[in-house]
C-alpha cells in the first residue's frame, strides 16, 4: 500500500456541537467514568478482553495469597494488580462515557408529539385525523406545518419546507427539504420552521433513526471487527507464551540452588515467601497489557471522532475499511457540483418560437417534482410569463415521472405526448415515435455540454404524426470551490477518484476537468454504479462511494464504505453503512482520514506495548535472579536497588503506563499523507523505539521514588 501517513498526537479536534467540554482527558471525566470501570471489573464481561482478564485473574490469586500470608510488599504488589485492570476499564469507560452528553440530547428530541395523518391519501376524499405518534406506521402519510415537529422518519411527497435539525445534527441553521429530488428525507423529532409538507412515514416502530443514534453514541450496540477479534487473538497468544514462559522460572530457582546452596532463595524477599506474588508480577508485567488495556477505546474513540464530525458510522468495521479504501466513487451533481442545476435558457430548433418551447417544456414539468423540473417551470414562468398552472387544471393530462432509467420526463394530454430529458433518452423516443432527429440539437446539446451544463432535450408528438425536437433547455450548474485541492489530496493517499453521473459523456468531461477527479463514469445508470463497484472488488480493492438517491440504494449497500446523506431518500439512508448528518459529500475525504487514524494509532500503540513489555523483560529478570545466576549481573544494566524494588517498580509503572495513554488512544495520532517508508520510519522511532526507552526510564525512576518513601524495599 502507498498510502501512508506520520503518525504524531492530532491537533484539536472539530469540536461537535453536542459536546460538553472537548477536553482530551479532564480528571474529572475519569473519576466520572470510576463507577463503570468498576462494574467492568465483573468476569462475565472482561472474559472477552484475555489480556486484562488473566490480569484479573493474577489479581485475584495475589489477594489470596496475601491474605494467607501478609506482607507489604504483597498487599503492594495486589493494590497495584487490581489497579492496573481498572485503569484499563477506565479507559473503554471514559471512551463510552464521551457520547453518553449527547444522547441526553437526543433523547430530549424524541418527545411524544400528535400527528396529523392524513386517511385516503391520494383519493378525491382525504381526511386528517389525530394519532399519536409512536401509532404511526409505515406508509402512514401526515401533514406538518410551520411550528410542528415532525413525528416520524420519512419522505416528503409533496411541498417544500425549512427544517430545523438541530435536535439530531446540532447545526442551527434550518435546512430545505422538498419532495421529488434526493432532499426529501426528513427526520422523526426534528422541526418545520416554515410552509407545509406531506410526509410519508417510512421508520418502523419503535426503530426510529433518534433510537438508532441513541445506541450508537452510547456504543451499545458497538460489536468487536474481525480486525480487533484477530489482534486479541495475537495478544492472547503471546499471554499465553509468556505464562509458560513465567511457570517455568520456578522449577529454575530450585534447580540452581541445587547446585548452589549458598544462593539465596531469589523468589524470597526479605524473608517472606513471595513466590507466587512474584511470579504473577513477571507474568502481568511481560504479557501485552498496554495494548490489551486500550485497544476497546481505541476503536468507541474513533466511531466517537466520526460522530464528532457528524457521521454516524452503523458499524466499526466501516470505519475500519474507510481507513484502506483505494476507490472513491463520487456522484457529480451534488456532490462535486453545487446540485443545484437550474433551467437557464431555452434554445428553440427547427423554427418553434422561444414561447413554444417554453410553453411545452413548463407543460411537461408542471408534476416533475424535481428540483430541475420545479426550475423549468420558474424560467417558463419569468422568461415568457408563462402562469404555472396547477395539475388539477389541465384535464386529461397524465403525467410521466423522470427516472434515472428512462432520463426522461413528461405529459400525455389529450393526443399531445411532450417528453423531456436526456438527448439520447428523447432522440431514441422521437426516432421510436415515427420522427426524424434534426441536425440542429447535436451541437446545441454539445455546446451545453461542453460547457459543463446538463442539456435537456424537449420533443413532441401530436396523434397521427411524426414525433419532432422542439428546442432544448439548458441546466446550469457550478463546480463547488476547492475540490481540486481534495482530490489531489486524496491522490496522495494513493486513492483513486471516480465521477459517477447519469449525464452525457461531454458534460460529465467537462465536470471531470474542471473537478480535477482521476476518472469518470458518464450515462450510469444504477445498476451501472453496481456493477463498477463489484468491479473494483474484484480487483481487490476496497470501494467508498457516496449517494443520496433511491437509484444510489444498491450501490450504497454493495460499497465497502457507503456513505448517505441525511438529506437523502430514506432507502439511501437505511442502505449504507454511515450517515453523514450534514449531507456534505466531500465529508468522505475526512472518514477515509479517520479510519487512517484508527488503523495507524492501533498500530502504533501495538508496538509500543510489546516493545514495552520486551524492555521490562530486560529490566525485571537480571534484577530478580542476580543473586541466583551471577552471571546476569551482566545484564543488569538498570542496577535497581533490590528484587523487591524492581518488581514493585515494574507493576506500578505497567499499570501507570495505561492511563498515560488513554488521551492518544482517544484523540488518535494524527494522520498527515506521507509516504509507506516515512511512516514506517517514523512510527518505529517513535512508538518501537520509545516503547523501549520508557520502561528502563520509568522503572528507574519509580525504583528510586520505592525506595525512597517504601520502607524495606
Ligand atoms: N427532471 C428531469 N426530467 C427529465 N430528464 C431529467 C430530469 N433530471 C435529469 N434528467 C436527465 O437525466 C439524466 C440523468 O439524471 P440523474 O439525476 O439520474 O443523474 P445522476 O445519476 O443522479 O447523476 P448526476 O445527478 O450526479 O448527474 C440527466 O443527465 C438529465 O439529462
Ligand atoms: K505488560
Ligand atoms: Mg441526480
Amino acid at each position: 500500500m502507498s498510502v501512508t501517513a506520520t503518525a504524531e498526537p492530532a491537533q484539536g479536534a472539530a469540536t461537535a456541537p453536542h459536546r460538553v467540554g472537548g477536553g482530551l482527558l479532564d480528571p474529572r471525566q475519569l473519576l466520572r467514568s470510576t463507577p463503570d470501570a468498576l462494574r467492568k471489573l465483573d468476569p462475565r464481561t472482561l472474559w472477552r478482553n484475555p489480556v486484562m482478564f488473566i490480569v484479573e485473574v493474577g489479581a485475584v490469586f495475589t489477594t489470596v495469597l496475601a491474605v494467607a500470608d501478609p506482607s507489604f510488599f504483597a498487599w503492594l504488589i495486589t493494590v497495584w494488580l487490581w489497579l492496573t485492570v481498572v485503569f484499563a476499564n477506565l479507559a473503554e469507560a471514559v471512551a463510552e462515557g464521551r457520547g453518553k452528553a449527547q444522547a441526553a440530547t437526543l433523547r430530549k428530541a424524541k418527545q411524544e408529539t400528535v400527528a396529523r395523518r392524513l386517511a385516503g391519501w391520494g383519493t378525491p376524499d382525504v381526511r386528517e385525523e389525530p394519532v399519536d405518534a409512536g401509532e404511526l406506521r409505515q406508509g402512514d402519510v401526515v401533514v406538518v406545518e410551520a411550528g410542528q415537529v415532525i413525528p416520524g422518519d420519512g419522505d416528503v411527497v409533496e411541498g417544500i419546507a425549512s427544517v430545523d435539525e438541530s435536535a439530531i445534527t446540532g447545526e442551527s441553521a434550518p435546512v430545505i427539504r422538498e419532495s421529488g429530488g434526493d432532499r426529501s428525507s426528513v427526520t422523526g423529532g426534528t422541526k418545520v420552521l416554515s410552509d407545509r409538507i406531506v410526509v410519508r412515514i417510512t421508520q418502523k416502530p419503535g426503530e426510529s433513526f433518534i433510537d438508532r443514534m441513541i445506541s450508537l453514541v452510547e456504543g451499545a450496540s458497538r460489536q468487536k471487527t474481525p480486525n480487533e477479534i484477530a489482534l486479541n487473538i495475537l495478544l492472547a497468544a503471546l499471554t499465553i507464551i509468556f505464562l509458560l514462559a513465567v511457570a517455568t522460572l520456578q522449577p529454575m530457582a530450585i534447580f540452581a540452588k541445587s547446585y548452589n546452596a549458598a544462593a539465596p532463595d531469589s523468589l524470597t524477599i526479605n524473608g517472606d515467601g513471595v513466590t507466587g506474588i512474584v511470579l504473577v508480577s513477571l507474568l502481568v508485567a511481560l504479557i501485552p497489557t498496554t495494548i490489551g488495556a486500550l485497544l476497546s477505546a481505541i476503536g468507541i474513540a474513533g466511531m466517537d471522532r466520526l460522530v464528532q464530525r457528524n457521521v454516524l458510522a452503523m458499524s466499526g468495521r466501516a470505519v475500519e475499511a474507510a481507513g484502506d479504501v483505494n476507490t472513491l466513487l463520487l456522484d457529480k451533481t451534488g456532490t462535486i457540483t453545487l446540485g443545484n442545476r437550474q433551467a437557464s435558457e431555452f434554445h428553440p430548433v427547427g423554427g418553434v418560437s422561444p414561447a413554444d418551447l417554453a410553453e411545452a417544456a413548463q407543460l411537461s414539468s408542471l408534476a416533475d417534482e424535481t428540483p430541475e423540473g420545479r426550475s423549468v417551470v420558474v424560467l417558463a414562468k419569468t422568461e415568457y410569463g408563462l402562469r404555472a398552472r396547477e395539475d388539477g387544471l389541465i384535464p386529461h393530462a397524465h403525467f410521466v415521472p423522470f427516472t434515472a432509467e428512462t432520463r426522461m420526463s413528461g405529459v400525455d394530454i389529450d393526443n399531445r405526448k411532450i417528453r423531456k430529458g436526456a438527448a439520447s433518452a428523447v432522440t431514441k423516443w422521437v426516432t421510436d415515435n415515427g420522427g426524424h432527429p434534426t441536425g440542429e440539437v447535436g451541437p446545441i446539446v454539445d455546446g451545453i455540454s461542453a460547457s459543463g451544463g446538463t442539456p435537456l432535450v424537449v420533443a413532441e408528438q401530436v396523434a397521427g404524426e411524426p414525433a419532432r425536437a422542439l428546442g432544448v433547455i439548458h441546466l446550469k450548474d457550478v463546480v463547488k470551490a476547492g475540490m481540486r485541492e481534495r482530490f489531489d489530496e486524496m491522490r496522495r493517499m494513493g486513492i483513486r477518484t471516480v465521477m459517477i453521473t447519469g449525464d452525457n459523456p461531454i458534460t460529465a468531461k467537462a465536470i471531470a476537468d474542471e473537478a480535477g477527479v482521476d476518472d469518470f463514469l458518464a450515462e450510469a445508470r444504477p445498476e451501472d454504479k453496481l456493477a463498477l463497484i463489484r468491479a473494483e472488488q474484484e480487483g481487490g480493492r476496497l470501494v467508498a462511494m457516496t449517494g443520496d438517491g433511491t437509484n444510489d440504494a444498491p450501490a450504497l449497500a454493495q460499497a465497502d464504505v457507503g456513505v448517505s446523506m441525511n438529506t437523502g431518500t430514506s432507502a439511501a439512508k437505511e442502505a449504507g453503512n454511515m450517515v453523514d448528518l450534514d449531507s456534505d459529500p466531500t465529508k468522505l475525504i475526512e472518514i477515509v482520514e479517520i479510519g487512517k487514524q484508527l488503523l495507524i494509532t492501533r498500530g502504533a500503540l501495538t508496538t509500543f506495548s510489546i516493545a514495552n513489555d520486551v524492555a521490562k523483560y530486560f529490566a525485571i529478570i537480571p534484577a530478580m535472579f542476580a543473586a541466583v545466576y551471577p552471571s546476569l549481573d551482566a545484564m543488569n544494566v538498570m542496577r535497581l536497588s533490590s528484587p523487591a524494588s524492581a518488581i514493585t517498580s515494574a507493576v506500578i509503572f505497567n499499570a501507570l503506563v495505561i492511563v498515560a495513554l488513554i488521551p492518544l488512544s482517544l484523540r488518535g495520532v494524527r494522520y498527515r499523507p506521507a509516504s509507506a517508508s516515512q511512516l514506517l520510519t517514523r512510527n518505529l522511532l517513535l512508538y518501537g523505539l520509545g516503547g523501549i526507552v520508557a520502561p528502563f526510564v520509568g522503572i528507574k525512576l519509580l525504583d528510586l521514588l520505592v525506595v525512597q518513601f517504601l520502607p524495606g524495599m
